[in-house]
């Protein structure tokens, strides 16, 4: 007889390891589970396969189907917006979404210090976000935190799908990863976020988007935008790069002829009318005005274009012609791209290459001394990528100048300039700007010293004397009015008089500084070391004139070397020219190769001996022996 202990096929057993070997693939280590179980607890798990093989079943089926159905009632029923970092409203929304409740509330978030997007385009240098506070009560650790100068946390919601409330409504606020953008992208800009609505209208994500627009403009509102024609650090375009946004600089604080300053601000305001644009339009005359500021280093111009692109509510973009970027591609690119109105601010204008010829530089003394080449002449130069004067000239004239723009130039040397940049048409105004004399001088210490409301009045009777009774001090602990009102009129009186002070001292300091002989800036620079102590000020004035004076006579004594020095190398090159063109004419023959080490030989001797070697080397070079 032949016993068969072999489970049949079929049995219970079987079908059970069956189960499991099924079960392992879907649920690792199942088996095991069920084994220890049965073993330790006594359960069966084989009994609750089947319940949970429903389960499991039950769960794909139930994600497969809402996806689906989400994904149905997303593309019939709901209405959506995406937005990109590289777009200024991305940064719009988020400063938004920052101050909502659903974003501060939110267990998953996202800390940043500055909610800018990093693309670099949307990038601020400056975060001036941090000026912007919140009136809230619960922000009081934030307010300790900035003033120990530590920049502000803000916090978003972080990756994922967020259900917030706006208007009484719901939408669904997605941060994703942007997959469409992955390769070219940073990290950080890697990002994308959608606002979803119910419903097919998508007016609600709309108003949204305009409430965003309008918190993010409202905090600009005092502010003066200012752009600089930047590259993207990637070895790209130039492109106009959002630098800072500064509190607008009062007209009144850029000291300058008052008649002069009004006849500027009537000009660019009947530019700016409506109604002028068709003026020009109906005669045919290209719609632009251009305004050239003049004088010295730190005189004012580009503190009178800041302010006026303030006063004006204009964004100022400022281009360096000295940079090594600003070549004509990218200027005229960079023309190309700027808003309907707006003050452009070309900054050394007399920069190489845009002076009377491009040629300049390489002219000897002797060539210095004559006329300068015509604009025209410069067109025949050849093209090297960096601005040419007739480059610019195009620019100018270009319809991309013609849009409403403020053009602003600036230069320390008009004399170096060709006539054809500054003729009628392009340069409409030309403003001089000077060294300060008295009046200036005192106007700078005014503005310096005047105290204004709510500010500690600066001691202005010696430096021992105890300061006049600061307006704020005390000023909060006052709970009764009538207290308050009275502690308000002694505060003015107190700015009052100490106001006259400022004023008699002024004439005082102005009576110190020689007329036309220093900048606004160095002046203002001496009074900044002394911004608290008005009569510091005035006992350091006639020190600082001797220290001042020294280091500009050192510096021009410098400068004066380095511009012999160019001088003398500009001249031997001359020279070592000349001397190759007179032996190739005496060989009628290329000698270059061997003129070349004569030539170095000139300069070896040259370098080493100085004047007497050079007059030994080229005897006809004129130079005397002694
Ligand atoms: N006329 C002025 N009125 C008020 N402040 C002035 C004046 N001139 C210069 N300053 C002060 O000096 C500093 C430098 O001025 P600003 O940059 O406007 O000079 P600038 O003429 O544009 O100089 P640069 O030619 O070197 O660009 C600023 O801080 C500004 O406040």
């Amino acid at each position: 007889m032949e016993v068969n202990d072999a489970p049949s096929q079929g049995s219970p057993n079987t079908t059970s390891q069956q189960q499991f070997a099924v079960l392992d693939m879907f649920i690792p280590g199942f088996s095991l589970v069920s084994s220890l179980a049965q073993a330790y607890l006594g359960i069966d798990l084989n009994l609750y396969i089947p319940m949970l093989m429903v389960l499991v079943s039950t769960s794909f089926a139930w994600s497969y189907i809402s996806s689906m159905l989400y994904g149905l009632i997303e593309s019939h029923l709901m209405s959506s917006v995406r937005i990109r970092t590289d777009d200024e409203i991305f940064n719009m929304i988020m400063a938004w979404v920052a101050t909502q409740n659903f974003s501060r509330k939110s267990r998953r978030f996202i800390a940043n210090t500055n909610l800018n997007s990093r693309a670099w385009s949307m990038w601020r240098f400056f975060n001036d976000e941090d000026e912007d506070e919140d009136e809230d009560e619960e922000q009081d650790w934030r307010k300790k935190e900035t003033s120990k100068n530590k920049k502000q946390l803000r916090y978003t919601p972080s990756y994922g799908t967020h259900l917030f409330f706006f208007r009484h409504r719901p939408l669904l606020f997605e941060r994703c990863e942007n997959r469409e953008q992955m390769g070219s992208l940073m990290i950080s800009e890697k990002e994308e976020i959608i606002i979803s609505c119910f419903g097919r209208s998508a007016d609600l994500i709309k108003e949204l988007l305009h409430e965003a627009r309008e918190q993010h403009m409202a905090k600009d509102e005092q502010k003066t935008l200012i752009y600089r024609g930047g590259s993207d650090g990637q070895g790209g375009d130039l492109t106009w790069k959002r630098c800072m946004a500064r509190s607008t600089r009062p007209f009144s604080t850029v000291i300058l002829n008052e008649k002069v300053k009004q006849e500027l601000v009537d000009d660019v305001a009947d530019y700016l009318a409506p109604k002028t644009r068709k003026w020009y339009a109906n005669r045919g005359i290209p719609y632009r005005r251009g305004y050239l500021l003049h004088g010295p280093p730190g005189t004012g111009k580009s503190s009178l274009s800041l302010a006026l692109a303030g006063y004006f509510r204009m964004k100022i973009y400022i281009l360096s012609l000295s940079s090594p970027m600003a070549t004509e591609d990218n200027v005229s690119q960079l023309f190309a791209s700027l808003p309907m109105r707006c003050v452009v601010l070309l900054e050394d204008i007399d920069s190489a290459g845009l002076t009377h010829t491009r040629e300049g530089e390489s002219r000897s003394k002797d060539d210095a001394a004559s006329p300068p080449a015509p604009a025209a002449e410069n067109k025949a130069v050849p093209h090297t990528g960096r601005l040419s004067l007739s480059g610019l000239l195009n620019i100018l004239d270009g319809v991309a100048s013609q849009e409403g723009r403020v053009l602003i130039m600036t230069t320390n040397h008009i004399e170096k300039l060709d006539k054809a940049l500054i003729r009628p048409g392009r340069v409409d105004m030309t403003v001089e700007f000077g060294r300060a004399d008295p009046g200036m001088t005192a106007s700078i210490f005014r503005a310096m010293y005047t105290p204004f409301e709510g500010e500690e009045t600066p001691s202005t009777s010696g430096p021992n004397s105890p300061a006049p009774s600061p307006a704020k001090k005390g000023t909060k602990a006052l709970k009764d009015t009538a207290l308050a009102e009275k502690q308000k009129l002694r505060d003015d009186e107190a700015r009052n008089r100490a106001t006259e002070r400022i004023v008699d001292l002024s004439h005082q300091f102005a009576a110190k500084i020689p007329s036309g002989e220093f900048s606004p800036a160095e002046i203002q620079g001496l009074l900044l070391r002394h911004k608290r102590s008005p009569l510091a000020a005035i006992d350091a004035v006639d020190s600082w004139i001797t220290s001042t004076r020294k280091d500009k006579m050192e510096r021009e004594a410098r400068e004066a070397e380095e511009k012999e020095k160019a001088r003398k190398k500009a001249e031997r090159e001359k020279r070592r020219k000349a001397k190759q063109k007179a032996k190739k004419k005496a060989k009628g023959e290329d000698v270059s190769s061997s003129g070349s080490g004569s030539d170095l030989e000139i300069e070896a001797q040259e370098q080493a001996g100085g004047k007497d070697t050079r007059s030994k080397a080229t005897p006809d070079s004129g130079y005397g022996t002694s």
